[in-house]
């Protein structure tokens, strides 16, 4: 596994790998887990080449956000990858991202404004523009997502449709399930903000959302059981609820009640020094 953390040589690396296959692009930002690793095993199914990159991009935090703590393990990340037979890692230096001078947003509406869109603003043009970047910088011929930030793959997928992105092709934007922990928690790099209590706590989200999806199914106001959802959550030690909504799985529009188009339940919850996100086909 090569690893680049310049523009220039990251183009000829490229080049080299594109003229022997197909280039999948996985975009992380690093302190990898099982989740990662599933999205770099189904994009080895489905291309001669992987391509993983790790930034913590500061666009996407707020300012009083967790910038300064979010995790970083190169060495430990590279030699995961490496065991993967990922061919190439892409982890730039900020300046390398965002050299003196950056002047370019990219921001999608609809979409993003909504549940994460409307509790962290700013955080979806920074994913959107760093997504721009990578998808230019390594032009894969497809790129994976994990479905656990659901409006994130939306919100890609939106922009790639709307600038006639070639490389990838919005319908080689592939979504992967979400990998869960044995009790259900969905991994995610931010679980290790949290201590073993509240690691054992943090379970109650992916069951008070299968309760709450129970609920509707049969026959349940949607509205009473998001309250019941967010009074389990507070009862189980989360400190506050940011969102519970069922929204239409495409659109994310917002739904009142259970239709016959797919519907998603989606919550943000903090619990600890943790933001935690789920959702759920419900
Ligand atoms: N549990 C998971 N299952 C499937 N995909 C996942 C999972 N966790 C993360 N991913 C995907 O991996 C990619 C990189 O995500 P990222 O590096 O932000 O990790 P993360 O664990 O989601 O971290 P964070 O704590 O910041 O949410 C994204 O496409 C994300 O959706
Ligand atoms: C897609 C992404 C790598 C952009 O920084 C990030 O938002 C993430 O890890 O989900
Ligand atoms: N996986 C989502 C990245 C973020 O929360 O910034």
């Amino acid at each position: 596994m090569q690893t680049v953390n310049r523009i220039d040589p990251l183009r000829d690396a490229v080049a080299a790998l594109r003229a022997d296959g197909a280039v999948a692009l996985v975009p992380t930002m690093g302190a990898l887990h099982e989740g990662h690793l599933t999205l770099v095993r189904a994009a080895r199914r489905q291309a001669a080449h992987v391509v993983v990159s790790i930034f913590v991009n500061p666009r996407q935090f707020g300012p009083n956000e967790d910038l300064a703590a979010y995790p970083r393990q190169l060495a430990a990340d590279s030699a995961l990858l490496e065991a993967e037979g990922v061919s190439l890692l892409w982890a730039p230096e900020a300046s390398a991202m965002y050299p003196a001078g950056y002047a370019t947003n990219i921001s999608v509406s609809g979409v993003s404004e909504g549940l994460c869109g409307a509790n962290r603003p700013g955080h979806f043009d920074g994913v959107a523009t760093v997504v721009c970047k990578l998808f230019n910088q390594v032009r894969p011929d497809l790129a994976l997502f994990g479905e656990k930030d659901w409006q994130q793959l939306a919100v890609i997928r939106r922009m790639a449709r709307d600038l006639d992105l070639v490389r990838p092709h919005v319908d080689r934007i592939l979504g992967v399930p979400t990998v869960r922990e044995a009790d259900g928690l969905a991994m995610s790099s931010r679980n290790a903000y949290l201590t073993p209590a509240e690691r054992e706590a943090a379970a109650a989200l992916p069951r008070a959302m299968r309760a709450a999806i129970a609920a509707i199914a049969g026959g349940a106001a949607v509205e009473a059981a998001l309250a019941g959802l967010e009074q389990a959550l507070l009862g189980a030690g989360f400190a506050s609820v940011d969102y519970a909504q069922l929204c239409d799985a495409d659109s994310l529009a917002p739904l009142a009640s259970r239709g016959t188009a797919p519907a998603r339940l989606l919550v943000a919850a903090r619990i600890g020094k943790a933001r935690l996100i789920d959702n759920m086909a419900a």
